[in-house]
């Protein structure tokens, strides 16, 4: 059998602590060798109603290295086959909170969502922090997008015949691709 090439990327170590509301439950982990996340599962169990959100417990908290966050992430399974998603993906835990990592979950469906202690629910992934310090200036150098931006873009590729057909667009009207977006949304 080939060898399995090492992850490039040194772990980093995370102290976990287990709370009492998480005895019995498998930590977070790895479900293959190449996932990015570690699956993380509810301490409790609930019925999520259509539309309803709920910070769900897992019963571990951490203290993340300074440098580093965690983030949590839905899981692309009930998202798609439930509409459960993380409210607020990605979640973020910080490196100095220590109290119990929650799931923020919502149900965007139509149907009850049954959420038992021990279901995976969320995956979280440690990621690095750039942090920034802000310099404030009287005004902004200048640059081609300007103030443009929330699909100032359109949608389309915009064909060459779509550019000529544009000329005759006045300014204030939009771009041919912005008008025939807009008309398939009306
Ligand atoms: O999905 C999440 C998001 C956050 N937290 C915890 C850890 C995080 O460090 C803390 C604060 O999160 P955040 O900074 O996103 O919330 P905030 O609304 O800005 O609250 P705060 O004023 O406490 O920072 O809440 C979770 O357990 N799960």
């Amino acid at each position: 059998m080939p060898s399995k090439p090492a992850h490039p990327l040194k772990p980093i170590e995370i102290a976990i602590q287990r709370l009492p509301n998480g005895g019995g439950l498998p930590l977070p982990a790895y479900a293959s060798d190449g996932a990015a996340g570690m699956d993380v599962v509810a301490a409790e169990t609930l019925t999520l109603r259509p539309g309803a959100r709920h910070a769900v417990a897992t019963g571990f908290a951490m203290a993340i290295p300074p440098g580093y966050e965690v983030q949590v992430r839905p899981r692309s399974g009930l998202a798609l086959k439930h509409g459960i998603t993380c409210l607020n993906t990605p979640g973020t835990i910080d490196s100095d909170y220590r109290g119990e990592v929650k799931v923020i979950l919502a149900n965007l469906s139509d149907d009850n969502f049954e959420i038992k202690r021990g279901d995976r629910i969320a995956q979280i992934v440690p990621a690095p922090v750039q942090r920034a310090s802000f310099a404030e200036v009287e005004s902004l150098d200048e640059t081609v997008r300007g103030a443009g931006g929330f699909g100032s873009t359109g949608v389309a590729s915009g064909s060459a015949e779509e550019e000529a057909e544009d000329d005759n667009i006045p300014d204030n009207v939009g771009s041919l691709s912005a008008i025939k977006t807009r008309r398939q949304n009306d």
